[in-house]
């Protein structure tokens, strides 16, 4: 995923539990960057009314922030 033109972020290594949310066409959550207290950052949104246990979801398409 894109942060900026001149960094992506990469959790093939290391990264929180939103490095198993899986890709979908139909997504019920989605990717939006915020500006927290001067740092930027990437949270994840619903799309959609979730029930519980139903599988987290959003579209890979690439995207730049920045
Ligand atoms: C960020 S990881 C998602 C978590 C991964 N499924 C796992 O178990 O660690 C991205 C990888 O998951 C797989 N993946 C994600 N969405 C998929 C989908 N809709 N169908 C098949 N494989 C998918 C692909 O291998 C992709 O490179």
């Amino acid at each position: 995923m894109s942060l900026r033109p001149d960094a992506i972020i990469d959790a093939t290594m290391k990264g929180n539990i939103s490095r198993f949310i899986n890709h979908s066409c139909d997504p019920n959550s989605e990717t939006q960057k915020w500006t927290v207290d001067g740092e930027l950052r990437i949270g994840f949104f619903s799309r959609k009314n979730i029930k519980q246990g139903e599988e987290l979801t959003f579209d890979y398409q690439y995207q730049r922030y920045g």
